[in-house]
């Protein structure tokens, strides 16, 4: 089976800022993992990459075993669910909740080719499955941070994806509402047919055991890769953050961390 990514000496430059720097990095099938970093570290730049919206600077990118250079963009864009508020401001506020979720058939914002009734019943499908069926039929300026969400989920999923990135999906999410966002995104984990995941968090207490696998970020480099479980530790994060660590365990599987 092919690697999800392969990032093999990978930097970003831009004037003279190199905001990603020498990245070899390889996510294999089956595995889900969590990004860590602080404000501009460059995760999004990394995102980016990933779907076709920037390309190396330098070094060899490969996604969903293709190379870049040799495939078609477009095409890789379909295979990659994309989750994130940046999205949300694309979207026009009277868009109907059906037409966000079909458009996410064509990786496009509006509807620009035709879609048949089985298309239409998967978008109602995947929303019911995420437990926003009363939102079908509602303008997109009416829902909440937390229902939004749930829509561009559904939107990245109509291509049956083998990459879903969620690029800091809590964000603006309440108490609640972000522990019922979390519920979703560990259901789709455990579903036999799940996409690879991509989280990008700020808040450890976000990555939830089926994030299996943690890159660290830090000013463009990356500092460590492997194991949540080993990389979750205060020696580590500490040594990440470069300031003293506190970590909490909530219930048996979650840490929260703040500074001393
Ligand atoms: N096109 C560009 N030209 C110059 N600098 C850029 C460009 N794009 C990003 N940067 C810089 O690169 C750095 C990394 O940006 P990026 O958005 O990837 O960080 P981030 O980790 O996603 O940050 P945040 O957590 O705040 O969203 C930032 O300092 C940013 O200002």
């Amino acid at each position: 089976m092919n690697d999800i990514l392969n990032f093999d000496h990978v930097s970003v430059q831009r004037g003279k800022r190199q905001i990603l720097n020498d990245i070899s990095w390889r996510v294999k099938a089956k595995e889900n993992w969590a990004i860590l970093g602080l404000n501009g570290a460059g995760k999004t730049t990394l995102l980016k990459m990933i779907h076709g919206d920037l390309w190396p600077t330098s070094g060899s990118l490969e996604v969903l075993g293709g190379k870049f250079g040799h495939i078609s963009i477009p095409e890789l864009k379909t295979k990659i669910g994309w989750v994130s508020t940046a999205l949300q401001d694309e979207l026009h506020p009277g868009d109907i909740v059906d037409e966000i979720v079909l458009s996410g058939k064509f990786a496009s914002i509006g509807i620009y080719q035709d879609y048949s009734k089985d298309d239409m019943e998967q978008a109602r499908q995947l929303l019911c499955n995420l437990g926003g069926e009363k939102l079908l039929s509602k303008p997109y300026a009416v829902l909440s941070q937390g229902e939004r969400q749930l829509v561009l989920i559904a939107r990245a999923l109509m291509t049956k994806p083998q990459l879903l990135i969620l690029d800091e999906p809590c964000n603006g999410l309440d108490l609640f509402a972000r522990e019922e966002l979390l519920e979703r995104i560990q259901h789709i984990a455990e579903s036999p047919d799940s996409p690879a995941l991509l989280l990008v968090s700020h808040y450890t207490e976000e990555i939830l055991p089926v994030f299996d696998h943690i890159l660290l970020l830090r000013a463009g480099n990356v500092v460590a890769t492997g194991q949540r479980n080993d990389l979750l530790s205060e020696e580590n994060l500490t040594s990440f953050y470069q300031k003293p660590i506190a970590v909490q365990k909530i219930g048996a599987t979650r840490v929260a961390v703040y500074p001393k």
